[in-house]
């Protein structure tokens, strides 16, 4: 019942999660395991939600997909310190994968 998009747009996610292996970006980051979260970022983003997005056909392009990708990392990279693990792995997840969803690999995986 995935149009070709959803099926996409499932399989780029199931590509990014695999560079996440501690799985700090599965789930929304709760105020709990980081206070103020809520108060210091105003876009909050992570897989579980790019998932659901994906299900309720709330993605019209791959684009609408990056930007989310890069919102969630630099998410990451604005409350935590640049000394920490997930400002580390944020870095490192961004980096490799914008090369994923990079336009050029996936025009080259088309042909
Ligand atoms: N994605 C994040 O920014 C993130 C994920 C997990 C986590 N766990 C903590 N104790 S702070 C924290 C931040």
């Amino acid at each position: 019942e995935q149009t070709p998009l959803q099926e996409a747009l499932s399989q780029l996610i199931r590509q990014l999660q695999r560079k996440d292996p501690s799985a700090f970006f599965s789930f929304p980051v709760t105020d709990l395991i980081a206070p103020g979260y809520s108060l210091v970022i105003k876009r909050p983003m992570d897989f579980s939600t790019m998932k659901e997005k994906v299900k309720r056909e709330q993605y019209q392009s791959l684009e609408e997909l990056k930007l989310d990708f890069r919102v969630m990392c630099e998410n990451a990279m604005i409350y935590n310190k640049p000394e920490t693990i997930y400002y580390k792995a944020a870095k490192k997840l961004l980096h490799s994968g914008m090369k994923i969803l990079s336009t050029e690999r996936l025009d080259s995986l088309k042909q």
